[in-house]
Order: C-alpha cells, then structure tokens, then sequence
C-alpha cells in the first residue's frame, strides 16, 4: 500500500503481514486502569474522511489557549527521541511536568508499518495531557498518521526543530523550514480534517525578521500552539551553546496573542522556568536536556538530590512502564552523568548491560561509593546547600561553580563552549577542544591520514581497550579452564565446565539454566 496517496477508508497494514486475529481497538476503553498500558494496534482502519465544521477548527484553536491556563500549565517535557518514553514521561510528571511529548515518530512508517506502530507508542491514560509527535513530509502521510492518534491523545505536533544529518537526509524537522509552503499545507490539512489541534516545534531562524514571518505563516496555516526553540539549525553538537530567550520574545509578540507560545532552550536549574518566562513571554516552558541530566529541575523543593536516587527512582518506572533497554541505557547514563565520570568501570558496565537488574546493581553499587566518597571528607552538606543557595538567589551558576559540587548531586551538563563562554578559559588560552584538534592534526600527520581518519582509529583504539577492560571485570576466569566464566555461575566456571561439574555432581545452576539436582536429567535444559 502506498502510504501517500492511500485511498480512504483504507486498512493500514504491513506489507505481506496477515493479522486476522489483531485487535483493532483504537481508544482507550473508558474504565481501563490509568495506569494499564495501551498500544497501537497493528491493523487499523481509517475512517472516512470528513472536513471538520468550523466551529471544530474554532474549538480547536482555542484549545491550547484554555488548557494550558485552565490547568496553570507552564512545565513542559520535551519530545525527544527514544528518551521521552512512557517510563519518562511518568516519572517527570511525578515531578512537576505538567504536559509530555512523545518522541518523534516517523508519520509513514506509522501509517504503513503495523509492527512500528505498535513499538512507537506505549500509553497510559494517567499521561494526559499528551502531544503526539510526528515528522513527516507528506500531506497525506501526516493527516493520515494524525488521524490515527484521534483517540489516544490531545494534540499533533509537526517536528520542524530537528537538525540532525538523518533529518537532512530524510527531508525533515528543520531542514524542511526551506519550504514553507509544504509545511503549511500539511499544518492546513490537519486543521481540516483531523479532530485533533495541530501545532509546530520551530527552531529560530538566521535573521530575526525570517522567524516571525515563518511563525506568522504557521499560525496562519492552523497551526494553534507553537514551541520555539531559541537555537539555529547550526547550532548542535559542539556547537550547540546557548539558546536566544530575545528570539523567543520576538515570536511571542508577534503571534503570542492568537496561539500560545511555549519557549524552548537552556532551562537547567529550578529557577529557570520563571527566569525563561519572564525573558520570552512565553505561556510554559519545555525542556529536554535539563530534565535528562536532572529530571527533578521541575520540583523547587527537591531539585539537587542524590543522582543515584533519582536514578533508582527511575528504574521502578522503567520497569513499571516497560522501557527500553537502549532508554534505560541513556537515562542512567545522562542522569549518573557526573558520577560515573568518576567511576569508569561503572560507566563500562552502564555501556554493556542489558537487563534491568544489572542497571540496578550498577546504581546500587554507585550509591555505595558515592556514600563513602562523601563520608571519606568531603562536606557534601555545606556544598549542595551553597549551590541550591545560589540558585535560589538567581545567581545563575556557572560551569566552573557547578563543577566544584560533589558529583552525585544532580546537576546539569554543560558542553565545553558553554563552559568557554562562562570564562573558564582565559584570555589568549586554548580551549581544551582547541588542544585535542591540534593533539589529533599532529597525530594524522604523523600517520599520513586525514583527520576524520586518524580521530576514527583513536576512537576505535580506545572503545577496543575499554571493550577488553570491561569484560575482564565482567567475566572472571574459569575455576576449570581459565575461559571467561558465565556471569554468575553458580560454579564460577564457563558453560562447558559448568555442565560437566553439574551433571556429575547433580547440581543446579540457574544462570545457565542446569537443574540436575531439582530436576531429573531427563527434562534437564541440557537437553
Ligand atoms: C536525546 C534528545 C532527543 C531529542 N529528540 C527530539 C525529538 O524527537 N523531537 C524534537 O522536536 N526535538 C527533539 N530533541 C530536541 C529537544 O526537544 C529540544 O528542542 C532541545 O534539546 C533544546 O532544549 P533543551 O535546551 O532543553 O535541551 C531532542 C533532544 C535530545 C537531547
């Protein structure tokens, strides 16, 4: 079926997959748990397509507006790919989010690809308000994936932000700002036909004057809420820095008074929200990286705890909602962030782990440490007070200051032009990145290879040497053979030597599932 031109009323379903028994449930039934979680069916049916009255497309412009002040609505978690998974977006609403996004999904695969659709979104009814997120390039692919979501959400939301080569090259998020004209009439289209508002996310453009025109032009199509990161499309990776709250206000004024505007950029402390609020004029406020390095930036009273807490805390949810390994993954990592700079053989493990329980073992065994480093003298209490004490004076912390705080207090991460800006480089002194280009020029001279090659061998070099480090503290040797032994083998022996010591010994080793002694050899798994 082709996704693009697909006729109404047409049965989505994955090429050659035949799923007569599939439900094809599409709400969420009214006395379901809240917190019982709803997946996208495989197989789905559109419904005839029908253009919305106007006072549908009226309701739905005033939507957002009353929402977000009937709800006080001003703390936003941001989409963000296969981290503001259902696991995360429960656990920052314990802590003050207010509205969740989803993390980007590709509109045509999830209107042609039953299997994606059922991966890419896990939901609750407890997540509410919720904005499913799309990336699409298609008018009739994004209606389509739009109407789908009808049932299970509160609003569209069109990625125009996303700056990353992948989007380039798939003709999406902000590379798609260069047309216009398409955007529109994909923001036209849901307005018309889909019962769900739409809104856009939007990066700031080069010139001042652009991205007011650009949000009047969105706002014009249908578009009834606007996010507005204050970054440029060029401004990520290294060259991230700062977000432009000034760029922000200049949307606000321009088209603040027709939609709501939620401001985008730079919230790392509590006091951000309002500090954000006041700046740009904005309604709310989103987040993505702060609330991944501290997903309590949203709650005053506990915003700078123990990492290692928050991380366990996490873990219940991941497990409660079912995430990801490859999520989990970059939570611990992003939230025990300064720690396990500290801890490398911790960090090792974070990097190879897969099962929930090894993560907890990990966070168990930081929280250990960091416990002992605190008590081995350094004054934890004096210097987590000074730092929430300086926020709570509006000082805004810089790297250097944040840096001196123990590092299992939550705090944010700063990319090194950030720390740059903030003077901790001295005038006429090389940045660190600076030296590390010129460190890597001399290598690749010396080799006779090109940059991009010599920083791709030293990569390889050193992932090679951490790969073998790691697997020595994973695997201990053998007892028997010297082999690296199964991970917590009851006989400390590989599998093979396992096996034979429990067969002749009628012994059970679970984490090699060998039950000679609780089960008859017969039905043992060696079999
Ligand atoms: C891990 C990660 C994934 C992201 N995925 C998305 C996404 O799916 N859709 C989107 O519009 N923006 C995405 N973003 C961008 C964020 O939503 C946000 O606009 C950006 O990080 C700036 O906000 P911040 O300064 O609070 O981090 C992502 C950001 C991060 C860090």
């Amino acid at each position: 079926m082709d996704g693009e031109t697909a006729p109404e009323g047409y049965v989505v379903e994955k090429c050659g997959e035949s799923e007569a028994n599939e439900e094809e449930q599409t709400t969420i039934p009214e006395n379901v748990d809240p917190l019982q979680i709803f997946r996208m069916p495989k197989r789905m049916t559109l419904p005839e397509k029908q253009k919305n009255s106007d006072e549908t497309i009226e309701k739905n412009l005033r939507f957002w507006k009353e929402t977000l002040e009937n709800q006080r609505i001003t703390k936003v978690l941001a989409p963000m790919v296969d981290q503001s998974e259902l696991a995360f977006r429960m656990f920052t609403r314990k802590y003050g989010a207010q509205l969740t996004f989803t993390p980007m999904i590709h509109a045509h695969l999830f209107v042609n690809d039953g299997t994606y659709r059922r991966n890419s979104l896990a939901l609750v009814k407890a997540d509410r308000p919720l904005v499913v997120q799309f990336c699409a390039n298609k008018v009739d692919t994004f209606l389509a994936a739009c109407r789908l979501v009808e049932d299970v959400c509160d609003g569209v939301d069109l990625n125009l932000g996303c700056p990353q080569m992948v989007a380039k090259r798939g003709r999406y998020g902000s590379w798609l700002q260069d047309e216009v004209d398409l955007i529109c009439e994909m923001v036209s289209a849901v307005r018309d036909y889909c019962r769900l508002p739409i809104s856009c996310k939007i990066r700031v453009r080069d010139d001042r004057q652009q991205t007011v025109e650009y949000a009047k032009r969105l706002v014009d199509a249908g578009a009834t809420m606007l996010t507005v990161h204050g970054r440029t499309r060029d401004m990520k990776g290294a060259e991230t820095g700062l977000a432009d709250w000034s760029r922000i206000r200049d949307v606000v004024e321009a088209v603040g008074s027709r939609v709501p505007v939620m401001a985008n950029g730079n919230i790392q402390f509590p006091g951000d929200v309002e500090r954000c609020m006041q700046a740009t004029g904005a309604v709310a406020i989103m987040s993505a990286e702060g609330l991944l390095y501290n997903p309590l930036i949203f709650d005053d009273a506990n915003a700078h705890v123990d990492t290692w807490k928050i991380a366990a805390e996490y873990l219940e949810y991941a497990k409660k909602f079912n995430a990801g390994t490859s999520a989990i993954r970059a939570h611990v990592f992003r939230i025990c962030h300064h720690s396990l700079l500290e801890y490398e053989d911790l960090r090792m493990r974070v990097s190879l782990e897969h099962r929930i329980e090894d993560f907890e073992n990990i966070v168990e065994e930081l929280a250990k440490r960091a416990k002992s480093d605190a008590e081995a003298g350094k004054n934890r209490e004096v210097e987590a007070r000074t730092l929430f004490e300086n926020i709570r004076n509006g000082i805004l912390m810089n790297a250097i200051e944040v840096s001196k705080q123990p590092h299992w207090i939550s705090k944010p991460y700063f990319r090194l032009k950030e720390v740059a800006k903030e003077s901790i480089v001295g005038e006429g002194e090389k940045t660190f990145r600076e030296k590390q280009k010129e460190k890597l020029a001399q290598t690749a001279k010396e080799m006779g290879v090109s940059m991009k090659q010599a920083r791709k061998r030293e990569r390889r070099q050193l992932s090679g040497a951490r790969i073998l480090e790691a697997k020595k503290i994973k695997f201990p040797p053998c007892a028997r053979c010297g082999q690296p032994a199964g991970q917590g083998c009851a006989n400390s022996k590989c599998k093979k030597c396992c096996r034979y010591q429990s067969k002749h010994e009628l012994l059970d080793c679970k984490p090699h599932r060998y039950l000679f002694a609780s089960q008859p050899p017969a039905v043992s798994a060696e079999n």
